[in-house]
């Protein structure tokens, strides 16, 4: 795995321009600045062009998506071509409504995203298998999260990278696996929003966006995995806070020293 790109990243602080949901920007915003990178979140269509021609890398979130914000969403992706900015997609919930699949479907069918991050549920939604889920949360199912991720992969040319208590990522051939956890955190609401922008990070400053995936990935997990060391598995809001701290400081050898 190429973990110099947490030095690199470390060194150029790429800009991460986020479409974000209202629930979790401040927790997203302060995980990619204590991991280094510069976030920047925007709802100003008149201003998406101009963002977006300075930034390394774009993330849409479609936690919180609605008719108002579409047009924002298509110019951010547009000038995300014209500048060959990479795109990460968070498809929050898609499992969940028809409107949120149809707006997912209809962004990876205009334009070319550099990565798709979700949990099993959302990942098994945009691949067309069959898994029950109702809301934010993965759900349940009996196929296998690496099928329904290549699956994915295959269907949309892109990576995708699913997450859960095994992250798996892939570019429809290949599969790496993330196999760092604790619960703590799927109880922090927003650390799949989080995932998605250091994803978006990364892929800022490589091309190679399988890689960037890869290592978004296991910094997370790992770091989530050095924070909860202390903690007892009710102690989510104190988590939370480790978590910053942690991201602030964690490096390559920390992170190879415990990575599955
Ligand atoms: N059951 C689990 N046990 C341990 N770690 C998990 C589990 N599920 C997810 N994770 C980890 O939690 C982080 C966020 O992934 P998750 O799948 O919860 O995203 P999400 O469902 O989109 O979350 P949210 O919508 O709250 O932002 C990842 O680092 C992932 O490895
Ligand atoms: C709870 C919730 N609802 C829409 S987005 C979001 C945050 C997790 O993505
Ligand atoms: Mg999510």
């Amino acid at each position: 795995m190429q973990l110099d790109l947490l030095n690199q990243l470390r060194a150029q602080v790429p800009l991460v321009v986020n479409y974000a949901n209202y629930v979790t920007p401040n927790f997203v915003a302060n995980g990619l600045n204590a991991l280094g990178a510069s976030p920047i979140m925007t709802s100003e269509v008149d201003e998406a062009d101009d963002l977006v021609k300075i930034t390394n890398t774009v993330v849409i979130n479609l936690g919180t998506i609605n008719h108002y914000e579409t047009d924002l969403v298509w110019q951010l992706c547009t000038s995300a071509v014209k500048y060959h900015k990479p795109i990460v997609l968070d498809p929050v919930a898609v499992g969940a409504t028809a409107y949120r699949l149809d707006i997912a479907q209809k962004l990876l069918q205009d334009f070319p995203i550099a990565v798709i991050r979700g949990n099993v549920g959302e990942i098994a939604a945009l691949a067309q298998v069959d898994w029950a889920t109702k809301g934010i949360d993965a759900g349940t199912g009996d196929a296998d999260p690496a099928a329904i991720a290549k699956a994915c992969a295959t269907r949309y040319h892109n990576v995708v990278a699913l997450s859960g208590i095994t992250d798996y990522i892939t570019d429809g051939q290949q599969l790496f696996k993330v196999g760092n956890q604790t619960p703590l955190l799927p109880l922090t609401v927003g650390s799949g929003d989080l995932l998605s922008s250091i994803i978006g990070a990364f892929v800022g400053i490589t091309d190679n966006y399988y890689e960037a995936a890869q290592v978004g990935c296991a910094v997370l997990a790992c770091t989530g995995e050095i924070a909860a060391q202390p903690l007892h598995s009710h102690e989510g809001g104190t988590f939370a806070a480790r978590l910053l701290d942690k991201l602030t400081i964690v490096d390559k050898e920390d992170i190879l020293e415990i990575l599955k």
